[in-house]
């Protein structure tokens, strides 16, 4: 369990509610705060930076790491791994406020991982979610197909 004296956001909702845009939004306005930090995830997806600032790892990279006890928190969604990296954890006892996008699926892990956690659920209408996605031009039709629930 992380000793966290700040405290970890997480926002989550279902793919192409704009969690991404949020973050990176707040990103922006926060930058010169030195109260927030913005984890920068680690995933088995290649980098678009305009959509997300990750670290694109290979997935034995990325097994070798969780193996080692080298992630504060890690998961699987779409086929990928994602994990956030340990400075989160230096963050939180730093006392920083930090941002991450999380996932629904794992929120019982990351609970428990981090008390200090608080989630916030971003939600939009399916039609507008699915248009973004198209938009988004990421995944494929059957993916976004796929998204297309709650
Ligand atoms: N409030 C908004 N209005 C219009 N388009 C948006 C809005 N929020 C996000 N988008 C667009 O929708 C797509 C999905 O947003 P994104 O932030 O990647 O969602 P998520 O991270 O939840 O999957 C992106 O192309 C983004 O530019
Ligand atoms: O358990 P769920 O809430 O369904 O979330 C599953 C995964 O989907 C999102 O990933 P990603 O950012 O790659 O996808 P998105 O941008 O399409 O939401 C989210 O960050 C999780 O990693």
């Amino acid at each position: 369990m992380a000793q966290c004296l700040g405290t970890l956001v997480l926002v989550v909702g279902a793919s192409g509610v704009g969690k991404d845009t949020l973050i990176n939004g707040a990103r922006t306005a926060l930058a010169a705060d030195p109260r927030f930090a913005f984890a920068r995830r680690l995933v088995t997806r290649p980098a678009d930076h305009t959509l997300e600032d990750h670290v694109s790892i290979d997935e034995a990279g990325f097994l070798a790491l969780e193996k080692a006890g080298r992630l504060a928190l890690s998961w699987q969604a779409h086929g990928l791994h994602y994990g956030l990296p340990l400075s989160v954890n230096t963050d939180l006892a730093l006392g920083k406020v930090v941002i991450a996008n999380g996932s629904r699926q794992t929120l019982p892990q990351a609970i428990k991982a981090f008390p200090c956690c608080v989630v916030m659920v971003i939600a939009a209408e399916i039609s507008l979610r699915a248009r973004r996605l198209a938009a988004r031009g990421r995944e494929d039709q059957d993916q976004v197909a796929g998204s297309a629930g709650p």
